[in-house]
């Protein structure tokens, strides 16, 4: 546990290695020491033999080889740079992530994942053989449709091929190689802690974890008192935490006699709560998502930050020029992964990394690097319209529009008024000149505006995948909270997908996010859309990591497309928690699925509300969501609070008299373009009021 640990990549677990940096260094022509020995060798407990990756790697070219662990290895056609196969061999892949095989076991927590000290979950690390982000081509990469001989770029697609990626290293090497020896002697010195910690815990077969003071009456009141009058003694809780762990594992040969597991259950929640101090509500809830030892690692991850990232504004420079010009002014930084072409991980500062040149001039954003993945699923293309429903403060709403490379429309809406100045502050910094800021309730859409070629609900969420980064969610999310913020995010999507387009040539898609981890915010959300809509069905995030969404859970089932969605771990990819599911519209929203709307919109408007707004037109009204004849009954009484959102009305603020001026001004020079007398147009008013002042005459 420590600082070492936000070296770690984000993303799917890629370890970088000693060996990364030598190679590195080798390259920057700085000398190369000898590799320091590799910390205690985890193994798995299975006893299984690890073949050494490094002796699977074929040493000639174009022949089938025989390694010297006699494993046969094919030489792999590699493509290079010029696109040209070559016959080179090409470094073995890592073994795919389970989660890609598609099968529902793949739910079950695979224990490589874990990064919880004081546990003996040990990897299966091969020194030696790891991958270079830096230098490699990334055959995994999901956005890359242009061009694929453009792969083999250090940095983002559009960068250049030369020796600059060199210079770029050679510059930061320094610095990511003192970062890597702190990281590995913090490992050392982890290691020999877990060993000890190991060592303490196995003193018998049977750790002696619960109480068997069986106090009565008056004893036992006093005792419990006196208990929590005491200070805990943090030492003793993570003992008991580990030992607890360890006989929830095996607990036929570890428990006592006769203790029932629940017991053991209820003593690790108890610890859990005064170790990291949640409620016990919020702890329960997250314990049950995984196994006892996985929880302990999540709850871990949870008390370390994520490492620092910036995403390039590829509307105003490149990945790689963004990084040299941070390297010279004394930052050391690394790509965040190859899962992203514009991430840069910032390890170590001598600026703020919020006030920089580069900052103030749009060139990055701060971001975390989850906040990617959304985005990233949306696969948003040029020329779109694009509603981003709950957009504040304009992290995925700016990355759109570069995705979009500034062309087509984002409407980026954002209820809270406060929150908007911050998302209007992003777009003009980042240079976003196809972003359209607007501030309505999200529930109002379709009948603002409908038709969207995609949309975007990043839903207002509990944040329990950002504990790390906001630690009162441990104290201060409520029983009421999991019940108000599901029954919002559910009027929210059925409004998101009833703003889409299901005849749009190049989309049709609604991507639905949370920085959370609960059931009752994710797949109970999307199962409860999926039931509702049946002209949406659930397609591949195109992410190409990230855990499989639950397909049922404590006895609900949500239906096998529910492995479809993605769930990201702070312990399992060292970034914020968080979900990701990605509808396909097919057909347009069954009128009856819709029956009464928003507030006092008139019966039977809403129906053709719909195909009204896929026309492009608008219906805007007042209404407030109800799901027709469901068995559900859904409360309009809007969730979020209204008066903060009226409070600060000085947001953009509407002048009715001064715009009508400008309005027509506009008017009138579009009648002159198009050559026409703007004169026409007050002539046309003036017999509009004769005429409707004699129909008034008429009918008195
Ligand atoms: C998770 S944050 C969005 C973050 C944003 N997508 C980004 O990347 O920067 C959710 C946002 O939804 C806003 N919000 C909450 N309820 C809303 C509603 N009913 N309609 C629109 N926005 C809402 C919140 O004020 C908050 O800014």
């Amino acid at each position: 546990m420590g600082v070492g640990r936000r070296m770690k990549k984000q993303g799917p677990p890629e370890p970088l290695s000693e060996e990364h940096f030598a190679r590195l260094k080798r390259k920057a022509g700085l000398p190369v020491d000898d590799p320091p020995a590799a910390p205690p060798s985890k193994k798995k407990r299975t006893g299984k033999e690890v073949p050494s990756k490094r002796n699977s790697v074929a040493t000639k070219k174009g022949s089938t080889k025989e390694s010297k662990n006699g494993e046969v290895v094919k030489p792999a056609a590699t493509v290079a740079a010029n696109g040209k196969k070559s016959s080179k061999p090409k470094k073995k892949q890592p073994e795919p992530e389970p989660e890609s095989k598609g099968s529902d076991d793949d739910d079950e927590f695979d224990e490589d994942d874990l990064e919880v000290e004081g546990l003996s979950d040990l990897d299966d690390e091969v020194p030696g053989e790891f991958k270079d982000d830096f230098l490699e081509s990334d055959d995994d990469e999901p956005y890359d449709s242009d061009d694929q001989n453009e792969k083999a770029h250090l940095f983002s697609e559009d960068e250049d091929e030369s020796d600059a990626e060199e210079k770029l290293t050679a510059a930061n090497i320094q610095g990511l190689s003192r970062k890597l020896d702190e990281k590995l002697a913090q490992q050392a010195e982890e290691a020999e802690a877990e060993q000890q910690d190991l060592q303490l815990n196995i003193t018998g077969d049977r750790p002696k974890i619960l109480d068997d003071l069986e106090e009565d009456g008056d004893d036992a009141d006093l005792l419990s008192k006196t208990k929590a009058l005491l200070a805990p003694d943090l030492q003793l809780l993570r003992n008991r935490i580990n030992d607890t762990v360890r006989v929830l594992d095996d607990f036929g040969k570890l428990a006592e006699e006769g203790r029932a597991r629940a017991e053991y259950v209820n003593q690790l929640l108890k610890d859990i709560c005064a170790y990291y101090g949640y409620s016990p509500f919020l702890c329960e809830k997250l314990f049950n998502l995984f196994s006892p030892r996985e929880a302990f690692a999540f709850f871990e991850a949870n008390e370390k930050a994520r490492p620092m990232v910036i995403r390039t504004n590829t509307l105003r420079t490149h990945r790689r020029d963004l990084a040299q010009a941070l390297i010279n002014r004394g930052v050391t930084l690394e790509p965040v992964g190859k899962w992203s072409k514009v991430g840069l991980q910032i390890f170590d500062s001598t600026v703020p990394i919020g006030a920089t040149p580069e900052y103030l001039s749009g060139h990055y954003i701060l971001q975390a690097a989850s906040s990617f993945l959304p985005v990233m699923a949306l696969q948003a293309q040029e020329h779109e319209r694009v509603l981003d429903m709950a957009s504040a403060p304009g992290g995925k709403t700016t990355h759109l529009a570069a995705v979009m490379k500034n062309t087509g429309c984002i409407f980026a809406n954002e209820l809270k008024k406060s929150r908007a100045k911050a998302l209007i502050g992003n777009v003009h910094r980042l240079g976003c000149r196809n972003v359209v800021v607007c501030n309505y309730d999200a529930r109002e859409f379709p009948h603002v505006m409908g038709g969207f070629d995609r949309v975007l609900l990043d839903a207002p969420c509990s944040g329990t995948g950002v504990i790390a980064k906001d630690p009162s969610v441990k104290t201060n999310k409520t029983e009421r909270d999991f019940i108000a913020l599901p029954h919002m995010q559910k009027q929210l999507l059925l409004c998101a997908i009833d703003s889409v387009n299901h005849t749009s040539k190049t989309g049709g898609y609604v991507v639905y996010s949370t920085c959370s981890v609960t059931i009752d915010e994710n797949e109970s959300v999307v199962a409860y859309a999926l039931s509702k809509r049946p002209n949406v069905r659930l397609v591949e995030t195109g992410l190409t990591f990230g855990k499989e969404g639950f397909t049922s859970y404590m006895g609900k089932n949500f239906g096998k497309s529910l492995s479809l969605t993605r769930r990201f771990y702070p312990h399992t990819y060292n970034m914020d928690g968080f979900f990701v599911a990605k509808f396909q519209k097919i057909a347009p929203t069954p009128p009856n699925a819709t029956k009464v709307t928003f507030g006092k919109q008139k019966k039977g408007a809403k129906e053709s509300s719909e195909h009204q707004q896929q026309q492009g037109g608008s219906g805007k009204s007042n209404d407030a969501i109800d799901i027709g004849n469901d068995d559900e009954f859904i409360d309009k009484t809007p969730i979020v609070d209204e008066d903060e959102s009226k409070k600060d009305d000085n947001f953009g603020g509407f002048d009715e008299e001064e715009d009508r001026e400008y309005i027509e001004r506009a008017k009138r020079n579009a009648m002159r373009r198009r050559g026409l007398d703007p004169r026409a147009l007050r002539k046309g008013k003036t017999d509009d009021k004769e005429k409707s002042k004699g129909k008034t005459e008429k009918e008195a």
